[in-house]
């Protein structure tokens, strides 16, 4: 009988701007289908007296928050929250983000390798100023905010030719080296399980000869959102050819993404890669985002339905397999499938679903 199929309920927290983008009504319809309910979540009430939710989906910052999510958790063990605020906030500085990948444990072929650009971080005036703070450096480097917490302004990225164009820069600032990489960027979307590589263009090549006559520093803001024929600079932007870009070996895209994923206890992010033009095979991670815009991935609503029936569905075995264990039956024949095992996190309980 319809009406004593399970329903599930998926509360979802986010800024306007994302939930414009992400919550669509394709979506909200092929979860309908499903059997899962899309419900916004009101933030100007508290969450412990909305739901009950199967599942909190949230990009939203600050104590308050935090608060709300790990009162939530306790009162409803078994609510998943996609993700953990502790987790999230690892991507919220670009340090610590990309430290993430120099320590991943992963078996590196020996046809393509991966790694970081080499960055230094200031966090005042008079050490950006002290030329010996940063001698090693090569020019050109891409100067980022340290903080990357979605606002305007952590976006705001210069591209650094030489040392004159650093008096303008206000730390706390990263100095990133920039590697010349063809224009394109690849962009590798994380839900879950699932692992989707796109191209996107990126800023073009800056050639030894040409760094002496250009002017200190170019400031630029989300080049690979921008539309095809806008260009950042007439005088250095060459249109790309995004189609004659070679992408990179998808099991190798998938291996890091799987490693990030393990290693930072997060399901929804994305990270930008850069081929160094230099070495062919060589591949650099410059940008960890998380809850990127899906919407922009081929399919994304069928990838998120799927998505989300995973994490409701394996709670539900979970949930019973808790209530067994708490009568004491032998379980060892009613367990998820390898991945499908739920690590609990601590705190508001990050779940590698
Ligand atoms: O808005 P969109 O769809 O361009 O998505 C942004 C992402 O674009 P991408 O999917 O990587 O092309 C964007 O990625 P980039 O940092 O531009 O690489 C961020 O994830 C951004 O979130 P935030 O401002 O850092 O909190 C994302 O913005 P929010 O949608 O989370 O506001
Ligand atoms: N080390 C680098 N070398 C070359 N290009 C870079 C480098 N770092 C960033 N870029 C370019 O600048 C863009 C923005 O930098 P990113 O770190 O991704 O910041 P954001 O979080 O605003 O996306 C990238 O998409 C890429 O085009
Ligand atoms: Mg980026
Ligand atoms: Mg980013």
């Amino acid at each position: 009988m319809a009406e004593n199929v399970r329903r599930y309920g998926i509360g979802y927290a986010l800024e306007q701007k994302k939930e414009k983008s992400f919550i669509r009504i394709s979506l909200i319809n092929l979860a309908k289908e499903k059997g899962i309910d899309l419900i916004k979540i009101d933030t100007g009430k508290p969450l412990i007296e909305q739901g009950p939710f199967d599942c909190v989906l949230h990009k939203l910052y600050g104590d308050d928050w935090k608060r709300q999510l790990a009162e939530y958790k306790a009162k409803n063990p078994s609510v998943v929250i996609i993700d953990s605020p502790e987790a999230i906030e690892r991507l919220h500085n670009r340090i610590s983000m990309l430290q993430v990948v120099s320590e991943l444990n992963i078996a590196q072929s020996k046809r393509e390798t991966f790694g970081i650009p080499e960055q230094i971080v200031f966090y005042d005036v008079e050490t950006l100023r002290d030329h010996s703070s940063w001698e090693g450096l090569k020019f050109p480097v891409v100067a980022k905010p340290l903080v990357a917490d979605g606002s305007a302004k952590s976006h705001k990225m210069s591209l650094v030719y030489n040392h004159h164009g650093l008096s303008n820069l206000k730390p706390p600032i990263v100095l990133q080296e920039f590697v010349n990489h063809g224009g394109v960027i690849f962009k590798v979307y994380v839900v879950g399980e699932y692992v989707k590589c796109v191209k996107r263009k990126s800023l073009p090549d800056v050639s030894e000869d040409k760094l002496e006559n250009l002017g200190g520093l170019l400031t630029f803001s989300q080049i690979s959102n921008l539309a095809s024929n806008e260009r950042i600079d007439d005088k250095y932007y060459k249109k790309m050819h995004l189609d004659d870009c070679e992408m990179p070996p998808q099991k190798f895209i998938t291996d890091i993404a799987r490693g990030l994923r393990e290693a930072m206890k997060l399901n929804l992010f994305n990270f930008d890669l850069i081929r160094d033009t230099r070495f062919g095979n060589r591949y650099l991670v410059i940008d960890i985002n998380y809850f990127p815009g899906y919407a922009k991935m081929p399919s994304y609503e069928t990838v998120l339905r799927d998505f989300f029936w995973d994490v409701v569905t394996k709670r539900e075995v979970n949930r019973a397999k808790n209530s067994d264990a708490e009568r004491g039956l032998d379980l060892t024949d009613f367990t998820c499938s390898g991945e499908g095992e739920r690590k609990l996190m601590e705190n508001t309980g990050s779940e590698t679903v």
